[in-house]
C-alpha cells in the first residue's frame, strides 16, 4: 500500500469529522513525501553511477538535515529542549536497531556516528546559508558575523561593548535599521518607537536569561498576564505618600554620604566605589527597611564584584537563548548564585526581623486587588527584590557619572551652585519637594540621563504578526527588535551637539538643541517603562543638590579619560570603573 493510500485510512467519522483539515494535511504531506521518494528512486534508476553517493548514509543524513531545517523554518522560537529531545529519541531508536542486531563497532561508527556528524554539519551549513542569503532581514546592513549567529551579539554584550558598537554601526552604515543578529535588528528611528513598544507588546527572548532559580522579575517576564498583575503590585510602592516617606529616608543616607565626603575633603577619592556603597545602603533601606552597612564598612564587600559578574554573565547568555534553556537543567552557575544569594541575604534578614517595616518589600508582599494574586514567597519575591537592588545600583552609577560630568564642566557646576545658593537665600531648603522644579538642576539631571543613561541598550521586543512599518522599510513579523537608547539619545538628528553636556538645552535657553523630544526615553517606553522613575529622580536630585551645594568638585590628579572609557561597560546595565574626583568643602 502506498503512503498516500495509507494516510487515507485515517478515521473520518465521529470526533474526527471536525478535524477534516488534519486528514487533508496528513494526506497532502504523505503525497509530497511519496512523490519525492519516487522521484529519487527514478533518479537512481536512471543514474546508476550515482548510487555510491545516494545510497550512502551520509547522503541520507544530509537530506534529513535539510528537511529538518526547512521544517523548523516557520517555527519562530523553537524550544531547544523539544528539538534536542526529538533528535535524541530518533537517534536512540536508530542506534538501537544496530545494538539489537549486535553489529560491530565499525558498522555503528560508519552508519550511526559519522552520519550524525554529517547531519549536524549540514544543519550548521544550511542554517548559516539561510540566515546569510535567504533571510528577510538580508536587506538591512550589518556585520556578516551577526547575521550568521547570535555569538557576535553575545560577545558584544558579555564584553560590555554592545551599545557603543551598535551606535557606531548606525553611523558607519548611515542607516536607521541595522541587523545585529540572525533575527534581530536595531532601529534608530524615533517614528517607530511607539509602534515597537505598543500596548502589551511581546518582550524579546533576551529576557529569558534573567531568571533566578527559574523565577523572573517583573522586568524579565515575557508573560503579559503576569506582567500586568505584577505591575499593579509594584506601582503600589511608588504612590505619592510612599515617595514622601522614601524622601525622608533618602535625606538621612545622603547626610551620611556628606559626612564621609567632609572627612575626605580635598583628597582624591574613587567616587565610583563611594557612590556604589551609598546607593546600596539607600536601596537596601528603601527596599528592606535597613541599610546594608556599606558606608560604615560593615556590609558585604564582595557585593559589587558579584553584581558585575552576574550582569556580564546574564548579558552573554541572555543572547544565547538556546544555551540558557539548557542551563536550567544544570546546577546554578556561580555568577548567578553569588549575586542571587547576596541579594537574598538582605531579604532574609528583613523576613527575620518581621514586624511592619515600611519599605518596597512590604508592598511586594501584598496581593493584587483585581486578581487576588501575589508574588510567590520566597523565590518570585526574591527575583523582584533583587531587581530593586540592580535598579538602585543603576541610580548610583548615574549619580557618579553626573558628578564626573560636573567636575569636567566647571561652568555647569558653577551655574548649578549659583542656582542652589539663591534657592537657599530665598528661604527655601534642599528637600525633595523644594528642589523638584529647579530648572537648572532638572536640566543637569536630564542631560545626565541622556548622555550617561544606565540602560543604554534598549528594551528587546518582538514584532507582532502584522509586521512593523517604518520610514521606507518594513520589519517582518516576529523579528526581534530594539531601539538603541545610546545611539538614539546622542543622535545629531534629534539632539544637535549630541555628545556634549549642555543642560541649557532643557532649560529653555537653547531649545534648538532638542529637535525631537520623543527621542528622550531614559525610562524606557510603554508598559515596561520604569515605575521607579520618580523615586530615582528624587534620589538623584537630592544627592546632586546637596553634594554640589556643599563641595567644589574637581577631577582628581590620577583621572585618566582613556582608562575611564575602557572600563565603562554596558552589560545591558552600565557598570563603571574607577572615577577619581576631589570634593573640597565650600565652607572651609
Ligand atoms: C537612573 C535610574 C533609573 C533608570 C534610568 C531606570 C530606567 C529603567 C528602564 C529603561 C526600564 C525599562 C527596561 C526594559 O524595558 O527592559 C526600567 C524598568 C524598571 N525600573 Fe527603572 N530605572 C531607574 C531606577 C529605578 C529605581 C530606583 C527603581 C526602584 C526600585 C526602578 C524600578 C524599575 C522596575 C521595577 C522596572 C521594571 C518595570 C516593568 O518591567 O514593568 N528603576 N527602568
Amino acid at each position: 500500500m502506498s503512503l498516500s493510500n495509507f494516510a487515507m485510512l485515517m478515521p473520518s467519522t465521529g470526533l474526527w469529522e471536525h478535524f477534516g483539515w488534519v486528514q487533508t494535511l496528513v494526506s497532502s504531506t504523505a503525497i509530497r513525501i511519496e512523490s519525492f521518494v519516487n522521484a529519487f528512486l527514478e533518479y537512481q534508476a536512471r543514474n546508476p553511477e550515482t548510487a555510491a553517493v545516494t545510497n550512502s548514509p551520509h547522503f541520507a543524513a544530509a537530506i534529513i538535515a535539510v528537511i529538518s531545517c526547512l521544517a523548523l523554518t516557520p517555527v519562530h522560537e523553537p524550544s531547544t529542549i523539544e528539538v534536542i529531545f526529538s533528535y535524541g529519541i530518533l537517534n536512540f531508536v536508530y542506534l538501537n536497531t544496530f545494538l539489537l542486531t549486535q553489529v560491530s563497532v565499525s558498522i555503528i561508527l560508519e552508519y550511526w556516528f559519522f552520519p550524525n556528524l554529517t547531519f549536524l554539519a549540514t544543519c550548521a551549513v544550511v542554517t548559516a546559508t539561510k540566515r546569510l542569503c535567504f533571510s528577510s532581514l538580508g536587506r538591512f546592513p550589518g556585520p556578516k558575523k551577526a547575521a550568521v549567529s547570535n555569538y557576535w551579539m553575545a560577545r558584544q554584550l558579555g564584553n560590555g561593548t554592545f551599545s557603543k558598537t551598535v551606535k557606531k554601526l548606525h553611523k558607519t552604515y548611515g542607516a536607521r535599521v541595522v541587523r545585529t543578529g540572525p533575527n534581530e535588528v536595531s532601529v534608530n528611528d524615533v517614528d517607530v518607537i511607539d509602534k515597537i513598544y505598543n500596548g502589551k507588546y511581546q518582550r524579546g527572548p533576551f529576557y529569558e536569561g534573567g531568571s533566578l532559580r527559574g523565577h523572573f522579575s517583573i522586568k524579565d517576564t515575557r508573560s503579559a498576564y503576569h506582567h500586568a498583575i505584577w505591575r499593579r503590585i509594584w506601582e503600589k510602592a511608588f504612590t505619592p505618600s510612599e515617595l514622601k516617606y522614601y524622601a525622608a529616608e533618602t535625606d538621612a543616607i545622603v547626610f551620611k554620604l556628606l559626612k564621609v565626603l567632609k572627612n575626605k575633603s580635598g583628597n582624591e577619592i574613587n567616587c565610583t566605589e563611594l557612590i556604589n556603597k551609598f546607593a546600596l545602603d539607600l536601596t537596601a533601606d528603601l527596599t528592606f527597611g535597613e541599610d546594608a552597612g556599606m558606608l560604615d564598612g560593615s556590609g558585604d564587600k564582595a557585593f559589587f564584584a558579584s553584581m558585575r559578574e552576574y550582569l556580564s554573565w546574564r548579558s552573554y547568555y541572555g543572547t544565547l537563548r538556546n544555551l540558557v534553556q539548557l542551563l536550567g537543567y544544570f546546577p546554578e552557575p556561580k555568577p548567578v548564585a553569588s549575586f542571587r544569594r547576596a541579594g537574598e541575604s538582605l531579604l532574609v534578614q528583613r523576613q527575620k526581623r518581621g514586624g511592619s517595616s515600611r519599605d518596597i518589600t512590604s508592598h511586594l508582599l501584598t496581593e493584587d486587588e483585581e486578581t487576588h494574586r501575589k508574588f510567590a514567597v520566597p523565590r518570585q519575591l526574591a527575583a523582584n527584590t533583587n531587581l530593586a537592588i540592580l535598579m538602585g545600583a543603576a541610580t548610583g552609577t548615574t549619580i557618579t557619572q553626573t558628578l564626573r560630568a560636573l567636575a569636567k564642566h566647571k561652568d555647569v557646576q558653577s551655574r548649578l551652585q549659583a542656582e542652589l545658593d539663591s534657592h537657599l537665600k530665598s528661604g527655601s531648603d534642599l528637600s525633595t519637594d523644594s528642589i523638584k522644579n529647579l530648572p537648572y538642576l532638572s536640566g543637569v539631571i536630564n542631560e545626565a540621563l541622556r548622555l550617561h543613561n544606565p540602560m543604554p541598550t534598549g528594551a528587546h521586543a518582538t514584532v507582532s504578526e502584522h509586521g512593523c512599518e517604518g520610514n521606507g522599510y518594513k520589519l517582518p513579523p516576529h523579528t526581534q527588535v530594539y531601539v538603541p537608547v545610546l545611539a538614539l539619545m546622542t543622535d545629531e538628528k534629534y539632539f544637535p551637539k549630541g555628545e556634549e553636556f549642555v543642560p541649557e538645552r532643557w532649560t529653555g535657553e537653547q531649545p534648538e538643541l532638542v529637535k525631537d523630544e520623543r527621542a528622550f526615553i531614559p525610562w524606557g517606553y510603554g508598559v515596561h517603562a520604569c515605575p521607579g522613575r520618580q523615586l530615582a529622580l528624587n534620589e538623584m536630585k537630592v544627592t546632586i543638590a546637596r553634594v554640589v551645594r556643599e563641595f567644589e568638585i574637581d577631577v582628581g590628579e590620577s583621572d585618566d579619560e582613556k582608562k575611564w572609557e575602557s572600563e565603562w561597560r554596558d552589560y545591558s546595565m552600565v557598570v563603571i570603573g574607577e572615577c577619581m574626583l576631589k570634593f573640597k568643602s565650600r565652607r572651609a
